[in-house]
């Protein structure tokens, strides 16, 4: 099951690390994206060849250091079918080097869709009998803007095959309030997401006694993710906002339990892209390099912030 995997990787690498995969060509060194555009021209395909290449690099250089990996969707199907493939198969190689995938796909429709989008993303397609696996990632992230039936639409999947969901509760962007926080019947919505997702949680237990339906909650709401830690205590957190979106190790301390788990912190930007803080010595030809160096500071902090509120769990 997936949140037992989710866990047990925790353990064995002492991180609650996430790195995001959210490719930038903008952002790729010249070293890797020149090679393709002079190969292919600036196309499609040397766009995702770069971005492929650019992956598995940084894959190679912190896969003993992070828990997942977190491929945001919508940097590669802005490439369309090729940007697909490289999903696809950045997925791939991850998975070869031992990292669970959270595919950032947020996604969520009217039931019969949202079944649809479960099929893509956490079980298989059957073609008259025959069965295909087609993004095959272990937990995807899914806005519930639709309503508890939609969410519903998930669980068998994540059952039938051991997978696992992030639903949105508190995003981390400037206007997430705008809605999240809107008082309805004495509750914030996000309040009443919560209690969705608390309620979910309690049909996808692991035997780590945690579930494979998680929430959202964001680092830069810190005041809100420690009311959310005590309404879902049975589901992990997936927390953005680290680092490029100004959250420390501090910020995210109350997204923890007291048994030390309970939270996977994401970054990307800050990660994948470290190369660009040349002031730490970091150069584009190292890139890889330098973003095992900032994952492995952002693991030390984290555990560090932990450890000083007794929520280390090793
Ligand atoms: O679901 C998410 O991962 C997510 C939710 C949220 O509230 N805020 C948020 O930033 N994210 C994603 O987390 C990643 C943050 O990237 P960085 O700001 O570069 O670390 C992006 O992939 C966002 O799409």
């Amino acid at each position: 099951m997936f949140i037992d995997e989710l866990v047990k990787a925790i353990k064995e690498k002492r991180s609650n690390v996430v790195v995001g995969l959210d490719p930038r060509i903008e952002s790729i060194p010249e070293v890797v994206k020149g090679r393709y555009f002079n190969q292919y021209g600036k196309t499609l395909k040397a766009v995702a060849e770069a971005i492929l290449e650019f992956n598995k690099e940084i894959i190679d250089n912190v896969c003993d250091v992070v828990a997942a990996v977190k491929p945001q969707i919508a940097f590669y199907e802005q490439y369309g079918l090729e940007g697909l493939d490289a999903y696809i198969k950045t997925c791939k190689y991850a998975k070869e080097k031992g990292l669970l995938i959270i595919g950032d796909i947020k996604r969520g429709d009217i039931g019969t869709t949202s079944k649809a989008y479960a099929n893509a993303h956490l079980g298989n397609v059957d073609i008259e009998g025959v069965e295909h696996e087609t993004f095959a990632v272990d937990s995807i992230t899914v806005n519930p803007y639709l309503g508890g039936d939609t969410l519903e639409e998930f669980i068998e999947d994540i059952n039938e095959f051991g997978k696992g969901m992030f639903v949105l509760v508190k995003t981390s962007n400037p206007g997430s309030g705008q809605l999240q926080d809107l008082v309805v019947e004495g509750k914030r919505i996000y309040e009443v997401v919560a209690e969705m997702v608390d309620n979910l949680s309690q049909k996808t237990l692991g035997t780590c006694g945690y579930s494979s339906v998680g929430a959202v909650v964001a680092a830069t709401y810190p005041e809100q993710a420690k009311t959310l830690r005590k309404s879902m205590p049975k589901s992990y957190f997936l927390v953005p906002g680290y680092g490029a979106q100004g959250a420390s190790a501090d910020d995210i301390v109350d997204c923890f339990n007291e048994d030390g788990l309970g939270a996977v912190i994401n970054s990307s930007r800050g990660i994948i892209f470290a190369y660009k803080k040349s002031e730490k010595g970091y150069t584009q030809e190292k890139y890889g390099e330098a973003a095992r160096k900032e994952a492995l500071d952002m693991r030390d902090a984290i555990n560090k912030a932990l450890e000083s509120n007794g929520k280390c769990y090793w």
